[in-house]
């Protein structure tokens, strides 16, 4: 798969995106229950992914999703301390894991200072933990994107880009605050059934050209990442109108 074979899905605003991918998200992982599977889902962090876990906290309650029988993960981290509000885990905690209760062992966090010495330490925790309970395949990968093309922490330029053996890498210097986080890479981001970009605000509206374009993944890392059965770009008007 490439990015030719992606779907874009343009919404209204931010406040339609987020509504509509929550809502296929409940219905996607609904579905997988219903034929007897424990969904694996990996989260993202973000201004846009907040919207839309506050929409899935709304929603969950007509979805019939179990959320006893849900397996969460996530594409990145931001190294910092257990009670940091830049963790992507504690969004996504206060918008809706908790909130719909989601049980504790099913939420596979990464590392922050106080579980690791450093960002690759951390990392080899990560790899370690989807060795043991991960799946050969996400069932569904969601990625926000930066307005530099980034996407988990996979900055343009950066050697993470060409690592190839590895299932998490640490990453130092990150030119978006905070600098030290932990990142899948590109051969375990792309073990993906369903990929979801999801992206709003005109800023964006450059980088989603180029990775629709098909532009170098060095220059664009978001070009990098294609979903095995489907990839698909949840867009609002702002972030497609480059396209
Ligand atoms: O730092 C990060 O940024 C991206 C995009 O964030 P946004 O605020 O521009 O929407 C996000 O996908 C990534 O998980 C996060 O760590």
């Amino acid at each position: 798969m490439t990015q030719d074979d992606a779907r874009v899905e343009v919404h209204e605003d931010a406040a339609a995106l987020s509504t509509a991918v929550a809502g296929e998200l409940l219905s996607r992982i609904a579905d997988l229950q219903a034929a007897g599977d424990v969904p694996h889902v990996v989260l993202t962090g973000g201004t846009i992914a907040e919207k839309i876990h506050h929409e899935i906290t709304r929603l969950a309650p007509e979805s019939g999703v179990d959320w006893g029988a849900v397996e969460l993960w996530f594409g990145d981290e931001r190294f910092v301390a257990p009670d940091s509000p830049d963790r992507n885990v504690a969004q996504a905690r206060a918008a809706f894991i908790d909130a719909v209760g989601v049980p504790p062992h099913r939420v596979h966090e990464m590392a922050s200072t106080a579980d690791a010495a450093d960002v690759e330490e951390g990392a080899r925790a990560y790899e370690a933990e989807l060795e043991q309970h991960g799946p050969e395949v996400f069932d569904i990968l969601m990625l926000g994107a930066g307005p530099d093309g980034h996407i988990a922490s996979l900055f343009p330029g950066f050697a993470q880009l060409d690592v190839s053996d590895r299932a998490a890498v640490g990453v130092t210097g990150s030119p978006k605050p905070p600098p030290e986080r932990i990142s899948l890479t590109y051969p375990r981001l792309n073990r993906s059934a369903s990929v979801w970009f999801l992206v709003s605000g005109s800023g964006k509206a450059d980088a989603v050209a180029a990775a629709l374009g098909g532009r170098d993944l060095h220059e664009i890392p978001a070009s990098g990442v294609t979903g095995r059965d489907e990839t698909i770009w949840f867009l609002d008007r702002e972030s497609a109108s480059g396209l």
